[in-house]
């Protein structure tokens, strides 16, 4: 952000002037989200508190009862200070008591210059403000959100609307901060379009935008084997998972699915889906050819397939094949303490995709406290492969540091089963000769999309039935 301030200003646009259309933004949000009401403006040093200025005298010029409190007055000579010389009112210094007669708070404290935990009097006007259950309305991010990874750093208020400028950061996107900024407003402070081209940014919001263009639409001279071959390597105990994954990657569009498992098995999946094909499970030396022989252009090994050595040949024997190929559940549980061997057995196009247990037993070093953005990018590096953490902030990285963030799935997702919906799809999208970076962002995407059009009471079981609808809007 402060390169794009940098650009922006070195293209002619007086760092003032981004600041005015800041603060007004913020309180053209107020305006249009409260009814006329006491407002308390809490400024801090730097250029998020000069956005509070000048957010104060937008609301007093529009008639509105405003107190501002700083927790210092800004540095001379830079744009926050011309914009507290432009406030008319008077300026207190921070006090809970102001707090008293429960006003909607603007917080204006720090943003993108957030250099550490708040603490004195900031940290305490913060928790008052959590404690009081008060209105709040974030500038650029609630102050103590760190913007890069949506961590706190000590304490943050919650707030109910962040108006924040330019372009959404990580930590718009990112737990904890995207709980902590409630309803996100993006305003156009006048920055040019050309500065976002200059700074090639290397993380996306995920949407459609990013990876429609590569979804495999079905052609008239298509047929089965065109459309994608995934094979589905499953267990013999828990057939839910490999029957979800093989369910949800046919309705994703794979043109044929087969689904490996333990020869007592196969009648259940058999029975189950009529549609798909059922095989012994092949010895991890036979796979190669199997996959060859069938024309499987992918492979889903790991949801059912039970923790051991069994699995982790299995896994890497299909990485061996150099087609593409998925982990996830057990074939991860399987590589912890040994994510190096899984590493050095990449060789073409591959994606993981753990929950945060899975995560850790992989990557025990990469712990919480980095920042899902970047564990998720360093595992990625170190993996070679593309990562997909899933999470109500699913997050996928590749290995040259590409990311996007996920933001459309909704917590109905939390339920057994739903994990091994989004492997199949993911693989079906693999199967077709989609990157991994933007099958796995296509998968995330769809996933969220197919639970959100579910909503309430959602099992694993409806949501490969919503991705027919979710194909057909994408591609119209
Ligand atoms: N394009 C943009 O993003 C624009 C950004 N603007 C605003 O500028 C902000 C960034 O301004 P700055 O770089 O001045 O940074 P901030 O205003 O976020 O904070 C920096 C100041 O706070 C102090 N500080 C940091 N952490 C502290 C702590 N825990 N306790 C006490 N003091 C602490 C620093 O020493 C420094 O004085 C953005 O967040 C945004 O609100 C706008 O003014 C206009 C344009
Ligand atoms: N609170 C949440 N909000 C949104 N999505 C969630 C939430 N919790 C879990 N999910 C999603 O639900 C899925 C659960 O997958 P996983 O943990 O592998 O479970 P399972 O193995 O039972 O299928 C993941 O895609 C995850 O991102
Ligand atoms: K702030």
């Amino acid at each position: 952000m402060r390169e794009a301030d940098r650009l922006a200003i070195a293209a002619g646009i007086s760092g003032y002037a981004l600041m005015e259309a800041a603060g007004q933004a913020v309180a053209r949000v107020v305006i249009a989200n409260w009814g006329r009401r006491p407002v308390l403006v809490l400024c801090g040093p730097g250029n998020n508190g000069g956005d509070g200025y000048v957010a104060a005298t937008h609301l007093r010029n529009a008639g509105w009862s405003v107190v501002v409190a700083a927790l210092g007055a800004p540095k001379s000579g830079t744009d926050a200070a011309v914009a507290a010389t432009r406030w008319p009112g008077i300026v207190a210094p921070v006090d809970l008591s102001l707090l008293a007669e429960r006003p909607l708070v603007i917080d204006a404290l720090f943003g993108a210059g957030l250099a550490r935990p708040p603490d004195g009097v900031a940290r305490a006007i913060i928790d008052e403000i959590n404690r009081l259950g008060l209105d709040c309305v974030g500038v650029d991010v609630p102050s103590g959100v760190d913007g890069d990874s949506g961590q706190v750093l000590g304490a943050a208020p919650r707030c109910r609307a962040t108006v924040t400028f330019f372009r959404l950061k990580p930590g718009h996107l990112l737990l904890p901060g995207r709980a902590l900024a409630g309803s996100v407003h993006l305003a156009d402070i006048g920055i040019p379009a050309a500065v976002l081209e200059r700074i090639q940014p290397r993380c996306w919001r995920n949407d459609p935008a990013l990876w429609r263009d590569q979804l495999r639409r079905p052609r008239l001279e298509d047929h089965k084997y065109t459309r994608g071959h995934l094979l589905v390597i499953a267990g013999g105990a828990m057939t839910g998972a490999g029957r979800l994954v093989a369910r949800a990657a046919r309705r994703a569009g794979a043109g044929m699915v087969s689904l490996a498992a333990p020869a007592e098995a196969l009648p259940i999946y058999a029975a189950d889906q009529p549609g798909l094909i059922t095989l012994a499970l092949p010895k991890p030396s036979d796979l190669a050819a199997l996959m060859q022989g069938r024309r499987m252009s992918a492979c889903v090994v790991g949801p059912g397939s039970g923790v051991g050595e069994g699995t982790r040949d299995l896994a890497l024997a299909a990485l061996a094949t150099g087609r593409s190929c998925l982990a996830d559940a057990d074939a991860l549980t399987s590589f912890a303490g040994k994510v190096e061997v899984l590493a050095a057995a990449v060789r073409g196009p591959f994606l993981i995709t753990p929950h945060e247990g899975e995560f850790n037993r992989l990557f025990p070093d990469l712990g919480a406290g980095l920042g899902k953005l970047a564990r998720v990018r360093t595992a990625a590096a170190r993996l070679g492969a593309v990562v997909l953490f899933k999470g109500a902030d699913s997050v996928v990285a590749a290995p040259d540091g590409r990311a996007v963030v996920n933001d459309n799935a909704p917590p109905d997702l939390a339920s057994a089963g739903t994990g091994d919906v989004l492997a199949g799809i993911a693989g079906t999208l693999l199967a077709q000769g989609m990157p991994a970076f933007e099958a796995a962002a296509a998968a995330v995407w769809l996933h969220g999309a197919a639970g959100s059009a579910v909503g309430r009471g959602l099992i694993a079981e409806d949501l490969p039935e919503e991705l027919p609808n979710l194909l057909k809007k994408l591609e119209s």
